[in-house]
């Protein structure tokens, strides 16, 4: 549940400054033959906010488990903070992950007996580095997520609703207040605009930016939605620097030909 000792040093970045490392990566899921992720380098700075790009089956959502720790490479080095997670055993990295990557889904993942305030507050009850952090921001936990909440234009009225009395809308800046709570250094976010329409696309992405600006939080931000790329420090076109992408689109276009 809580975190140990060593890991609640602070973890802010490697010693160059960069938040995630990804080197000579190479990742092949169970029972496949070819590898999803073929990567030479990808990285990322603190508090820079990056735009991963790519078609279906690019490999953005195996990029973002591997920075999670969720899964590991068969070859190269995942670096968050200046932790090389292989080193972690899989309890420690699941807790590294809690403490200091803020995940937000395409599906949100809210869970539906929780008020907000306690969908919002998860993080912390499985992170005590999280908490800590939390508790420098409001008198008390409450206070932090209420503050995040109103920050994220949540009004009042609506804390006290059911999450699935929500619209899309608001169950996305729940979602986005689940993961800055705590103020983690890295935050991971999945497609989480293709169920809005553009203005409101562009009403998120103003308020998750600026929080994570204003928190220090790098940025990863995952979408097929290219307009949206401008706004960032950086786009990264994931079919364009994984050779595992171009090599089984040549075995495909080999199989369509033969
Ligand atoms: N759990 C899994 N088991 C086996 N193969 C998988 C698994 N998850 C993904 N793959 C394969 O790995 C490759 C990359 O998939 P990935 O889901 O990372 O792409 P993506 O860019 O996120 O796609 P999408 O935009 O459709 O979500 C694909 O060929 C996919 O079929």
């Amino acid at each position: 549940m809580s975190s140990s000792p060593a890991l609640l040093s602070s973890h802010t970045t490697s010693a160059s400054g960069e938040a995630i490392v990804l080197r000579d990566i190479v990742f092949t899921w169970p029972g496949q033959q070819m590898p999803a992720l073929e990567l030479d380098n990808f990285s990322l700075r603190a508090r820079e906010q990056v735009f991963i790009s790519g078609p279906s089956g690019s490999g953005k959502s195996t990029l973002l488990a591997l920075i999670g720790g969720i899964i590991a490479p068969q070859r190269g080095r995942v670096e968050i903070l200046g932790q090389a997670l292989q080193q972690l055993p899989a309890a420690q990295r699941d807790r590294f992950r809690v403490d200091h990557i803020g995940f937000i889904f395409q599906q949100f993942n809210l869970i539906p007996y929780l008020s907000i305030l306690d969908n919002v507050l998860l993080p912390c009850q499985f992170s005590a580095y999280r908490r800590q952090r939390a508790l420098q921001q409001g008198a008390d936990l409450k206070q932090a997520a209420t503050a995040l909440l109103r920050s994220l234009d949540l009004a009042p009225a609506l804390w006290t609703r059911p999450v699935t009395q929500l619209s899309i809308g608001q169950q996305q800046r729940v979602a986005a207040a689940r993961a800055l709570i705590g103020q983690p250094e890295i935050i991971v976010a999945d497609e989480p605009t293709s169920a809005l329409d553009s203005d409101r696309q562009q009403g998120f992405l103003d308020l998750l930016q600026r929080e994570c600006a204003q928190s220090g939080a790098a940025l990863v931000f995952v979408s097929h939605d290219l307009r949206l790329a401008q706004r960032f420090d950086r786009l990264v076109a994931l079919e364009q620097i994984n050779r595992a992408a171009h090599a089984r689109d040549a075995a495909d276009q080999l199989e369509a030909s033969a």
